[in-house]
């Protein structure tokens, strides 16, 4: 657990990057710090491992005062990741993962077995071994960059904007991963971003700030997007705060009509194992059809999928892809309604497209 303990950091020129703060980091939880630029993020984030030493206040890790500790020993005992990866450009990723295990004095062979296991870990081959980190794409510099951060198998990781530098889907992916291994090694996570997106795809708690470190609210995504503080953590959340919402509610128990029976005039064709094929309708086929599986997708990608379809239809699927049943659009507003008035006001402020029908796939 990190607690910041009246906090404040005052640069010798006079800048506040910090004023005071006072917050607790939960140990094996993501903690996401997300605010606009220069509020202190990435001030905050290096006062736990002493790269950055508060002016007032204190940063206590696991009730030790941080600055009691030798910076060096402080830093191996933590994962650090930070945009564009940071990787030593003149060593092999094998070596660059095996950082901190060579300088905690861990025999070569060990050392390098480990590397080879966070390779594995973090999704790259293990042909990536031999590279060096200019033969990578940006997104497997930044894996190499979390493997690096993990060897030594720290408690706590500390991420600034991680993957800020890579594009959209390579992000996407990376954020995947990241839930994947948290899930299985539960780390104290503290996340530094900008983009509220990210922090509500990855924060277990989110602390939303504003300028010189202040707080604007500490919540869950959930609470943070049904309930924003003040007006001004509204307005950094953004407009849509209501549909991200539903990215966080599941969607299973919207109720399905049978698959085999048409729908609006169209019906929906199927392979000989049962997975949808396309959709035959009055005179058109479209082959294009939107799925979600209803014990791991939300209501977000359910409402999504009814609105793509040109039967204005949801398919349900297994985790075999094989379907389970239509969720008519209906069936999937009477799901929003059941989540609370709130899931209902952004369908509403969502506009005409979804509640009115329009959509692609035709
Ligand atoms: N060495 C320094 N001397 C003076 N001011 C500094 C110094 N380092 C940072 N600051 C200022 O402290 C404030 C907080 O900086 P910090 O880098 O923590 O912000 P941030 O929220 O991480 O920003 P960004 O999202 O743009 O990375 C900024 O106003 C910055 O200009």
């Amino acid at each position: 657990m990190i607690r910041f303990d009246g906090a404040g950091k005052r640069h010798p020129d006079g800048t506040i990057a910090v004023e005071e703060l006072d917050l607790t980091v939960p140990a094996g939880r993501t903690t996401v710090l997300v605010g606009p630029s220069g509020c202190g993020k990435t001030t905050l984030l290096r006062m736990v491992n002493r790269m950055v030493e508060p002016t007032s206040g204190r940063v206590l890790l696991d009730g030790t005062d941080v600055a009691q500790l030798e910076p060096a020993k402080l830093r191996r005992g933590i994962g650090y990741v930070i945009q564009q990866a940071g990787l030593f450009p003149h060593r092999r990723v094998l070596d660059n993962i095996a950082t901190v295990p060579y300088l905690l004095g861990w025999d070569r062979k060990r050392a390098r077995s480990r590397a080879m296991e966070l390779l594995e870990l973090v999704g790259l081959a293990p042909e990536t071994a031999k590279r060096y980190p200019f033969q990578l794409s940006g997104g497997q510099q930044q894996r190499v960059g979390v493997a690096r951060a993990l060897a030594a198998d720290p408690p706590l990781l500390l991420m600034d904007e991680p993957f800020s530098a890579v594009d959209p889907v390579v992000r996407a992916g990376l954020q995947e991963e990241l839930l994947r291994l948290q899930a299985e090694l539960n780390k104290t996570v503290l996340f530094v971003t900008h983009d509220i997106e990210e922090a509500v795809r990855l924060g277990d708690q989110i602390v939303v700030l504003r300028e010189y470190g202040r707080i604007g609210q500490v919540a869950d995504p959930a609470t943070l997007l049904s309930a924003p503080a003040d007006e001004q953590v509204a307005q950094f959340l953004g407009r849509d705060r209501g549909l991200r919402g539903l990215g966080l509610r599941p969607a299973a128990g919207i109720a399905l009509l049978p698959a085999g029976q048409p729908h609006r005039g169209w019906t929906l064709t199927v392979d000989q194992d049962g997975r949808p094929t396309g959709w035959s309708g009055p005179g058109e086929t479209v082959r294009q059809v939107t799925v979600y599986q209803p014990g791991l997708d939300t209501l977000r990608t359910a409402l999504d999928s009814a609105v793509l379809s040109p039967a204005r239809a949801a398919v349900a699927v297994d985790e075999d892809g094989r379907v389970l049943g239509l969720a008519a659009r209906e069936a999937v507003l009477d799901a929003l309604d059941a989540a609370g008035p709130q899931a209902v006001a952004a369908v509403a402020a969502a506009g005409d497209e979804i509640a009115g029908g329009g959509g692609r796939g035709r």
